[in-house]
């Protein structure tokens, strides 16, 4: 009897399944056609889905099969180690598998109608010389050593060098090592904004290995193109922001994630995954190096590298100084601001420090991390404030443009005249912003040419590009500037970093804060002194013997973090404990509670794991674009716990009856709270 043959296929859609079709009379597929992208009919419509599976035996009855559509073969398949990264994908952050393949898909390649394909152009090789690599300090040898000599297979390095240490130089050489053996290797970092400057120095280095970028800002055509050349291997080295983790790499020999503490490697909507961690799950599954830079390494990397609990899962790799002839770290100096009290936001001391500055002809970096004019517009007659009426925040002033904002939503409004409740007309904005520090600066240095560097002011990677360029060329005296602006730059004429107000994040109710603070301040004061002119940063703060400040005036991020990590031992917190957060939201808290409360007394899953569950408590942000929010975290000293848990709880949840509006997510080894 002739049995057809029956495909299995994932599809892109929120149901933890595959889908199974029947293959066409008198077409055959193999093993082989595994990987290949597919069009299926579904519901009305038509899909593209990826054929994962030839099985033997379908559980549907084989009438009620469709029919396969076309088998695309204008690609290779995807290889049998990117299905493995994304099983583990779904598994661990327990999202359907079809969802985790098709959205790493760039879009013009899962569309029902495809675009013809076009020969990739930046995977030309290119016919300008090579940049000559710079002679490698005493302590990059040494490390470059340490890497060789580790041979082949599995191996995690962390690579802690302070800023301007010249890690990038290591992650050269070894990219240098993989093309010479004919391997690819992918190049992840934080942000895009980073992603021009390096992309011309990997490109200068190597102008024939095809490199190619992928981040979100890229257009869907130049996605695909970039895409495509990763997995024809065209393309032997990739540069990009997390979603690259996904890129198809049949030859992938190395991986690098460059600042790996870095928070934007955790996605915070949809599939809610750390391309750091996965980086390192891929680099074991393939049995190749991976290497983790930082001068600020995350306490979870740092304890795999040095504590006892770590147990040497990563391997601790150090560069301690400046990689420059002569270039030194800053000088880092605190203001005691009950002392020293600012005027507008700004100390005698900065003042002063400033005007050297400006005197010889060098740049000053004012870092404030917070956009617009000030935080909050307020009437004094009848105390009305600026409130968002959709979230339980305010709304930001900002006066560049007149308007009033929420960051967290979006609304905007335009600047009110007077106040809407009683008419007074004269309204005060409260507390420093970016806008606000810019404007106190030109009018106390008038002859200075004051530039602000923040999200308002580069929306669009052309203007931050041309804003970038002018602080190269020398053309701005004093910036003023946000995280954006903190990592990753090398301004040689920029010898003043001054952090304006950072106290706030000391006594932030996230028990992340001081672990990001220290980073931001650290990336920060980075950006001084990295060529032959010595730095200073500067800290006004009202707590001057903060263990935080007196570890970066040591330039001690050891003994910061090793504080750090007895205080999370002792508190059961990561990476001494595994956590997720349910998170829901409804027009009501109390459906957002309640769903959560009905979550955490699940029948079948109570008292049967090792886990622990906290209370359902509303979100710091308690309300969000006119949704209450809630949260219910939940904890296990062991990883695997967690995961057995997680995977009978999700079903239960998924059958709890809920209010129409609600929606609601699960997020493994959170982030924020
Ligand atoms: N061996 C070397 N000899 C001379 N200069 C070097 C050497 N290695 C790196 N440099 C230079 O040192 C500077 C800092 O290097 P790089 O950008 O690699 O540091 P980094 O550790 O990545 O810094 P950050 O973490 O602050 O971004 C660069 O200008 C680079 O060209
Ligand atoms: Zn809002």
């Amino acid at each position: 009897m002739f049995l057809p043959q029956i495909a299995r296929v994932a599809l892109d859609l929120p149901l933890r399944r595959l889908f199974d079709y029947r293959v066409a009379d008198g077409e055959q597929l193999s093993a082989s056609d595994i990987g290949y992208r597919v069009r299926v009919p579904f519901g009305r419509h038509e899909k593209v889905g990826i054929l994962v599976e030839l099985p033997e035996a379908s559980d549907l009855p084989l009438a009620q099969l469709k029919p396969l559509g076309d088998v695309l073969r204008d690609l290779p398949p995807l290889p049998a180690d990117w299905f493995r990264l994304a099983e583990f994908c779904a598994d661990y952050y327990h999202v359907p598998l079809g969802q985790v393949m098709l959205s790493t898909v760039p879009a013009g390649l899962r569309a029902v109608k495809q675009v013809k394909a076009r020969k990739s152009r930046a995977a030309l090789p290119n016919a300008a010389a090579a940049a000559k690599p710079p002679e490698l300090t005493g302590e990059q040898q040494v490390v470059l050593t340490s890497i060789a000599e580790s041979g082949d297979g599995f191996h995690a390095y962390l690579l802690h060098g302070v800023t301007g240490s010249g890690k990038t130089e290591i992650y050269l050489r070894l990219i240098e090592r993989a093309l010479a053996d004919g391997q690819q290797s992918l190049l992840l970092v934080p942000e895009i904004n980073l992603t021009p400057q390096l992309e011309a120095r990997v490109a200068a280095r190597f102008p024939a290995a095809g490199l190619v970028s992928l981040h979100s800002e890229l257009g869907d055509a130049a996605r695909s193109r970039n895409w495509r050349a990763a997995l024809t291997g065209e393309a032997r080295i990739v540069l990009g922001t997390r979603l690259a983790i996904f890129t198809p790499l049949p030859e992938l020999g190395l991986i690098v994630v460059d600042e790996e503490h870095d928070a934007s490697f955790k996605q915070q909507d949809g599939i809610r995954y750390s391309a750091r961690d996965l980086a390192v799950l891929r680099a074991r599954q393939r049995a190749i190096k991976i290497v983790l830079g930082s001068a600020t390494p995350s306490l979870e990397s740092w304890a795999n590298a040095t504590t006892a609990a770590g147990r040497g899962r990563y391997r601790l790799l150090t560069l301690s100084e400046r990689a420059v002839e002569g270039a030194r770290l800053p000088a880092v100096q605190r203001i005691d601001t009950r002392l020293d009290k600012p005027q507008d936001g700004l100390s005698s001391a900065l003042l002063r420090a400033i005007e050297e500055r400006l005197a010889r002809g060098e740049q000053s970096l004012l870092f404030l991390n917070r956009r617009g004019y000030a935080p909050v517009l307020a009437c004094a007659a009848c105390g009305w404030t600026s409130h968002c009426h959709r979230c339980a925040a305010n709304l930001v002033l900002h006066l560049a443009d007149r308007r009033l904002r929420c960051h967290h939503c979006g609304f905007e409004a335009r600047l009110p005249k007077a106040c809407p409740t009683c008419g007074n007309q004269d309204l005060s904005a409260f507390g420093r912003g970016t806008q606000r520090l810019e404007a106190v600066l030109a009018a106390r240095f008038p002859e200075a040419r004051v530039l602000r560097v923040d999200r308002d002011a580069a929306s669009s990677r052309k203007q931050w590009e041309a804003l970038v360029a002018r602080i190269y060329s020398g053309d701005a005296d004093i910036l003023v500037g946000t995280q954006m602006l903190a990592k990753g730059h090398d301004f040689p004429k920029l010898t003043l970093v001054g952090a304006i107000a950072p106290d706030a994040a000391l006594f932030a109710a996230d028990w992340r804060a001081p672990e990001r603070l220290f980073a931001q301040l650290m990336q920060v004061a980075g950006r001084a002194g990295r060529a032959e002119h010595p730095g200073e940063f500067l800290i006004q703060t009202q707590f001057p013997e903060h263990p935080l400040y007196t570890a970066l005036v040591g330039h001690d991020f050891p003994g910061f973090a090793a504080e750090l990590l007895d205080e999370r031992q002792q508190a059961g917190f990561p990476p001494y404990a595994h956590q997720a957060m349910l998170r829901a939201e409804a027009p009501l808290m109390a459906d957002a509670l309640g769903f959560l409360k009905s979550a955490r007394h699940c029948p079948a899953v109570e008292g049967q794991h090792a886990v622990t569950f906290y209370d359902p408590v509303p979100m710091r942000l308690a309300r969000r674009a006119s949704f209450e929010r809630g949260q219910l975290l939940v904890e296990s000293p062991a990883r695997r716990a967690l995961q057995g848990f997680l995977a009978d709880w999700l079903p239960q949840l998924e059958a709890i009856k809920a209010p129409s509006r609600l929606r609601w997510h699960l997020e493994v080894d959170p982030l924020e709270f």
